[in-house]
């Protein structure tokens, strides 16, 4: 991890814990933030529960991030929530471009630069997924497609001084148990920075690349020590505050000793 990019832990609940199980796992999660103060936590619960877990959380360190967002501010577009009603929430942050999103909802790099934008206007901080399928692993085009995928976003980061993450999630590791081994991660996290410095330093220097898939607490250690990664962006982990804070416990450790 790189010493001036605080690890940044987030947990994405997905389409579980909408209700009161959701309110008692955000409380769970800020008794953990006062055992790991050098790291950052931030849960992503859906959008039932935004605003109560929001309030729960606030002045608590623990942040709170949307899953999606339109990119549009208001309008006519049933079952869509806007930048400013997530910022009147309470979120802080919002994951974008997921590959559920993409694969299931026809997201492409191109509506991903869109609400990767429409984040940075309304003041949210997006966590940005990019990740290769097994198909194209197997291809031999992994770099070439998270390239790709960074390409579409990246001037829309530069052309903020917002700290930004980019979560590298490969697909095939996604609820799988399969998680890309600590050599792989850094292989594309690595690649990833690097293009970030070619944009711009300063840019490479506050924006915290994250990894996703499968990521548990007998894992955590071996990725989360890895030079480019500073963090984990995790879901089904997430869903028990036992195991979330296990993995806030392995990057607190690692922010110690470094
Ligand atoms: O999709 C993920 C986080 O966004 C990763 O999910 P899992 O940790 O369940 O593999």
């Amino acid at each position: 991890m790189n010493p001036e990019r605080r690890p940044l832990i987030a947990g994405n609940w997905k389409m579980f814990h909408g209700g009161n199980s959701g309110l008692a796992l955000a409380a769970d999660v800020v008794s953990i933030a006062k055992r790991v103060p050098h790291a950052d936590l931030v849960i992503s619960p859906p959008y039932t529960i935004l605003g109560a877990v929001s309030l729960d959380c606030q002045g608590k360190k623990v942040a709170v991030a949307a899953q999606n967002l339109h990119a549009k501010d208001k309008g006519a577009f049933t079952g869509e929530i806007s930048g400013p009603m997530l910022v009147e929430s309470g979120c802080t942050w919002v994951i974008i471009g997921h590959s559920e999103r993409r694969q299931l909802f026809g997201e492409t790099d191109a509506t991903v630069a869109e609400k990767t934008a429409a984040a940075l206007q309304y003041g949210l901080l997006p966590i940005v997924c990019v990740g290769e399928t097994l198909a194209e692993r197997e291809a031999g085009n992994t770099l070439a497609v998270v390239k790709r995928q960074v390409e579409a976003f990246l001037d829309i980061l530069a052309g903020s001084d917002k700290a930004a993450a980019i979560a590298y999630e490969p697909v095939w590791a996604i609820g799988t148990g399969k998680n890309a081994g600590p050599a792989e991660a850094e292989e594309v996290h690595a690649a990833i920075r690097a293009w970030l410095v070619e944009k711009s330093p300063a840019l490479a220097q506050r924006t915290r690349v994250l990894y996703g898939g499968s990521v548990k607490p007998d894992n955590a250690k071996a990725l989360l020590g890895c030079p480019n990664v500073d963090g984990a962006l995790i879901g089904g982990a997430s869903l028990d505050a036992a195991s979330f804070g296990a993995i806030a416990e392995a990057a607190e450790a690692l922010a110690i000793a470094r």
